[in-house]
């Protein structure tokens, strides 16, 4: 199909072809450009290059969305992609999702999320994040989104220890979804999973009746396979629960539950919570016989790096909606015997600490929060209960970094101050990355 080329000064229309400088890259992992002073929003390009592109949504007068068609001038840093059935080079609606960056070089990636990261907090945060006396701006920028250990050697690839295809309701054909929809694309391989979900991906199979096919590749188990059957509520591999070793300790988890899907990503935010807590002890601020809060626990695991910081008199409570969590937490956490597993939302737990008696709230006043909430963050309704609560020190451990500036912006405003933040590239490929961010009291 042939499209009319826009001419300069024209008002955009869906279907038209533009030619495009890429200035920038937006929240979500998509690129920047500007268009007779109109923003446009443009998939599959590297900031840096000139493309040409057609506009698949000019509704707003603001903005407007196009999708790359030709490359005019490449990036130094586009590459072959990662995973042939994800190309960009296939049309959105035939290519696999789930590596929206695997045509661009690991180390731009990275540069690319640390804008991200850096817009958002300008932005939403209230928080310009700049070098330090004497050092490059860019460099700045390469350090703060860090690498997991190994993926340099791999190119990011071979690291998902959890993987979620989907299967077919017509042809019962297994495969992830495409990058802008929900149909199922049929792969033959998944390059970003790990040696284990690959001996076990149904790849190419009939899977009728099913609707989810979760695989799980745990550290210290087996592979499983779960099936989600189509129609029935319950969650596969609620009652399995796998061996995950991190460094050398062993955690209980719930096949089906949450736990972070790099093989590196357990340790690095363990390490992280932890070191985040030395600083805080170091300093004199962190009370381990104060009402100290994991909110949003899962299995336990950033629990149990606070113990490790803090020692075995530590005194801490762990929050989670999921019971089946709650009780692999339970099991976690139980040589320490200053620590509970909770099962309840954290807004209604929130909400019931304050209103407990004056020593209660001065214990929690005292008190360490982690928190590692889900991708819609802690919220604003959350966000207000923690200042009521007034902790001593909030450590925040956030995977949309919009979400989380917002409540930055929160917290600063009540008198909290962004001590440390720190980035993680646990998803290569893809647009995601985990922050952790440390606030004070003042
Ligand atoms: C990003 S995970 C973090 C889990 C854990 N901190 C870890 O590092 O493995 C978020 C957890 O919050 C739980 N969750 C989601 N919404 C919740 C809510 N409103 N109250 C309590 N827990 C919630 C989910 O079940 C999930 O286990």
């Amino acid at each position: 199909m042939a499209f009319p080329d826009t001419p300069a000064g024209s008002p955009l229309e869906v279907g038209a072809e533009i030619e495009l400088d890429v200035t920038g890259i937006a929240h979500g992992g998509i690129s920047v450009a500007r268009h007779d002073g109109r923003v446009v929003f443009v998939s599959d390009a590297i900031p840096g290059e000139r493309v040409r592109a057609r506009v698949t949504d000019a509704k707003k007068k603001s903005f407007a969305r196009a999708t790359t068609t030709e490359v005019i001038e490449a990036s130094a840093d586009r590459r072959d992609h990662v995973w042939d059935a994800a190309s960009v080079a296939l049309d959105p609606e035939d290519r696999a999702g789930g590596a929206e960056f695997g045509h661009i070089a690991l180390d731009r990636q990275r540069l690319l999320k640390a804008e991200v990261l850096t817009d958002a907090m300008r932005r939403f945060g209230g928080v310009e994040l700049a070098a330090e006396e004497g050092e490059d701006l860019r460099e700045a920028l390469a350090d703060l989104i860090e690498a997991a250990p190994g993926d340099d050697e791999t190119n990011g690839l071979g690291y998902r220890s959890r993987v979620r295809l989907h299967v077919d309701p017509e042809t019962g054909a297994v495969g992830p979804y495409a990058a802008r929809s929900r149909r199922i694309i049929s792969v033959d391989s998944l390059p970003l999973a790990n040696a284990g979900i690959a001996q076990i991906a149904p790849l190419g199979d009939l899977m009728p009746g099913v609707a989810t096919v979760d695989l799980v590749a745990p550290s210290a188990d087996d592979p499983r396979m779960l099936l989600g059957m189509a129609g029935e509520r319950t969650r596969a591999g609620a009652n399995d629960a796998v061996q995950e070793l991190v460094e050398d300790r062993g955690f209980l988890v719930r096949a089906g539950g949450f736990w972070q899907v790099h093989r590196e990503a357990p340790a690095l935010l363990f390490t992280a919570v932890r070191d985040a807590v030395s600083d805080l002890i170091e300093d004199g601020r962190f009370d381990p016989a104060a009402g100290n809060l994991d909110l949003y626990g899962g299995a336990g695991l950033l629990a149990a790096a606070v113990a490790e910081a803090a020692g075995p008199g530590l005194k801490i409570t762990s929050i989670e909606a999921e019971g089946a969590a709650t009780d692999d937490a339970a099991e976690n956490l139980s040589e320490l015997v200053g620590a509970r597993a909770l099962t309840a939302r954290v807004d209604r737990h929130l909400a019931e600490l304050l209103q407990s008696a004056a020593p209660v709230r001065d214990r929690l006043s005292r008190g360490t929060v982690v928190l590692d909430p889900p991708r819609s963050g802690a919220g604003g309704e959350v966000t207000a209960q923690l200042i009521q609560l007034a902790p001593a020190n909030i450590v925040y451990v956030a995977c949309d970094p919009v979400a989380l500036a917002r409540d930055t912006k929160t917290l600063r405003e009540a008198g909290y101050e962004l001590t440390s933040l720190r980035g993680f590239d646990i998803f290569p490929h893809t647009h995601h990355f985990e922050t952790l961010a440390v606030f004070e009291r003042a």
